[in-house]
This record gives C-alpha cells, structure tokens and sequence, in this order.
C-alpha cells in the first residue's frame, strides 16, 4: 500500500549541516522532494535559482506576503526574509511525494502547527558551538558581516532543540547521515510509532 505523503522538516542553526544531510536523503530516495524556499537574500556562488532557492526581490517577496503566498515566512536577518510558498508544497504532496524542508527554527515550529499529523521536525545539532562557528567559516561562503550574523543568532536557536521530535548530532558525517536515513525511513513507513520505536532502540532522549 503506498504511505500518504510526509513533511519531513530539517532545522538548526547556521552551519550546523541541515543542507548537507538534506541534499544526501534526496540523493538516496526517490519518493522525497525538497521544498524550495522563496528568499531575499543574494545567490551564492554554486546555487541555482530554482533549486537552491526561489531568489526573488524584495519587492515581489513583500507582494507574495500580501497575496497571502507563503505557509510561513521570516525575516530571518535584516531585510533577508526566507519563505515556504504554499504552491509549493501542495505541488509536491499532489505528486505522492514526502517534502524535506530546510528551514530556520521558527519557520520549523510553524510548519508544524500546519501539517501536525504528518510532520516530522528534526533538529540538527552540532556538537558544540565553535564546531558550528568553525564549520561556517570553513565553508566560506559568508562575508565577515554575515558570519557575525549567523553567529549572534546561533545561541537563540541552539534553544529551541526541545520544541522538535528528533535531535539528531551531526558529529561525525557518515554516522549522522545514516542515522537521518533510518530516522526518515521509520517515519514513513510507520509514523510516529515507528520514530518512537527507534528512538527506543537508540536510547534516544529527545
Ligand atoms: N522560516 C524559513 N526559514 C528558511 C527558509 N528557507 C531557508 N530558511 C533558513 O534561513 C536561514 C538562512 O539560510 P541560508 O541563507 O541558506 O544560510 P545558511 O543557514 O548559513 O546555509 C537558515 O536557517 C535556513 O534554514 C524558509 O522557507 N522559511
Ligand atoms: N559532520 C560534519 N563534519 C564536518 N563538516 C561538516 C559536517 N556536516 C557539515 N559539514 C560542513 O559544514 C558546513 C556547513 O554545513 P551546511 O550543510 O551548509 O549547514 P547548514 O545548511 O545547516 O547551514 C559545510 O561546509 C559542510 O560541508
């Protein structure tokens, strides 16, 4: 019997690995699909419009809110607002597909309280806050301006672990992202009970 379709929603802080373990699950899994964020902010060298992000300006950003587009939105840093489009999600769910979302905390929390029966959010943490901080810088693809963002926020969203179905550390690479594939694939094939029934095995707290 085919499994209703999932959201299945990825959120941290800034360098905490969300858009790496996210990109890993859709590469082994053909029934996910990720959910394409609307944002204000400027591309990155590597990312396309489309598939990264909808980049989009200010302006038609801030018209999509008053056309009442978005499930959610934020500005998550000044004058950089990130969105979920609801055509975007209706149009992945119509396709039988589960969503994977990689969203900040608050966006997480939202999404949520929309789809309560068939969400699942888990919270990406790093192992400590200057491994965060180290990993953003390695990645180099922020500014000094923007480090310095991401790591005043950091230390709020480091608070909201407790308010997600999972925290899954992402330590070391492999075993987290085989962790996050037994975790996505007790979802959907048994729902809640079937990430209980892990998080049993696992002596798992969160
Ligand atoms: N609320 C909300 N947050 C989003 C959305 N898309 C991305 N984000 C979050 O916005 C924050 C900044 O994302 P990004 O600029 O790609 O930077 P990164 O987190 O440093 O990779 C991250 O926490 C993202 O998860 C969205 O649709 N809604
Ligand atoms: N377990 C890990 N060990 C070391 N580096 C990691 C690990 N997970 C992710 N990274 C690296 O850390 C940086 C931030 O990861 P990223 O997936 O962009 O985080 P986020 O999407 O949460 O901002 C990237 O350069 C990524 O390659």
């Amino acid at each position: 019997m085919q499994q209703e379709a999932k959201l299945i929603i990825f959120t941290a802080p800034s360098g905490a690995g969300k858009t790496t373990i996210v990109k890993h699950l859709l590469k082994t899994r053909k029934d996910l699909a990720f959910s394409i964020s609307a944002c204000t902010r400027s591309q990155r060298y590597g990312e396309v419009n489309g598939m990264d992000y909808y980049f989009l300006s200010l302006q038609d950003f801030k018209r999509r809110i008053e056309a009442d587009e978005f499930v959610e939105w934020e500005e998550v840093y000044d004058n950089q607002f990130y969105g979920t489009l609801k055509e975007e999600v209706e149009r992945l769910l119509a396709l039988g597909k589960s969503v994977l979302f990689d969203i900040d905390v608050k966006g997480a929390v939202n999404i949520q309280k929309h789809y309560p029966e068939r969400s699942l959010s888990i919270f990406v943490k790093p192992p400590s806050a200057d491994t965060l901080f180290a990993r953003l810088r390695g990645r180099k693809t922020e500014d000094e301006e923007s480090l310095r963002k991401r790591i005043a926020r950091a230390s709020d969203e480091l608070t909201y672990e407790c308010k997600f179905d999972y925290t899954l550390v992402n330590d070391n690479l492999e075993v987290a992202l085989a962790e996050a594939e037994k975790v996505v694939e007790a979802f959907i094939s048994e729902g809640n009970s079937g990430l209980e029934k892990l998080k049993h095995g696992n002596g798992h707290h969160a």
